[in-house]
């Protein structure tokens, strides 16, 4: 559950890899990355079949610094999803991914 992201960049150019920002409501609202959706950490589990039925569909997780990405990335890798990559720090990203749509 290493932050990478060179992987996470990688797959956000694969049409059919998912941008999941895993942080509360609050935190969303006062910005995100373009094209994430939110799943907050705690949730993802229970919520992530109703938006990728198909586990091996790439997942781009992100939180405030890595620590809540790096949860999840565990929780959905030990329910069989095979291509889940912690992106990271959104401060961090935010930057790179601006220009993306
Ligand atoms: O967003 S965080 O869980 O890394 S503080």
């Amino acid at each position: 559950s290493e932050i990478d992201q060179a992987a996470a960049i990688s797959a956000l150019q694969q049409s059919d890899s998912l941008l999941i920002d895993v942080r509360s409501a609050e935190e969303f609202a006062d910005g995100a990355l373009p094209g994430a959706i939110r799943i907050g950490h705690e949730d993802i589990a229970a919520q992530i079949a109703s938006v990728a039925p198909d586990k091996d569909r790439p997942l781009v997780l992100y939180c405030r610094s890595g620590r809540r990405s790096a949860l999840a990335q565990q929780s959905l890798e030990q329910m069989g999803y095979s291509r889940v990559i912690n992106a990271g720090a959104y401060d961090d990203l935010r930057p790179l991914l601006e220009n993306r749509e």
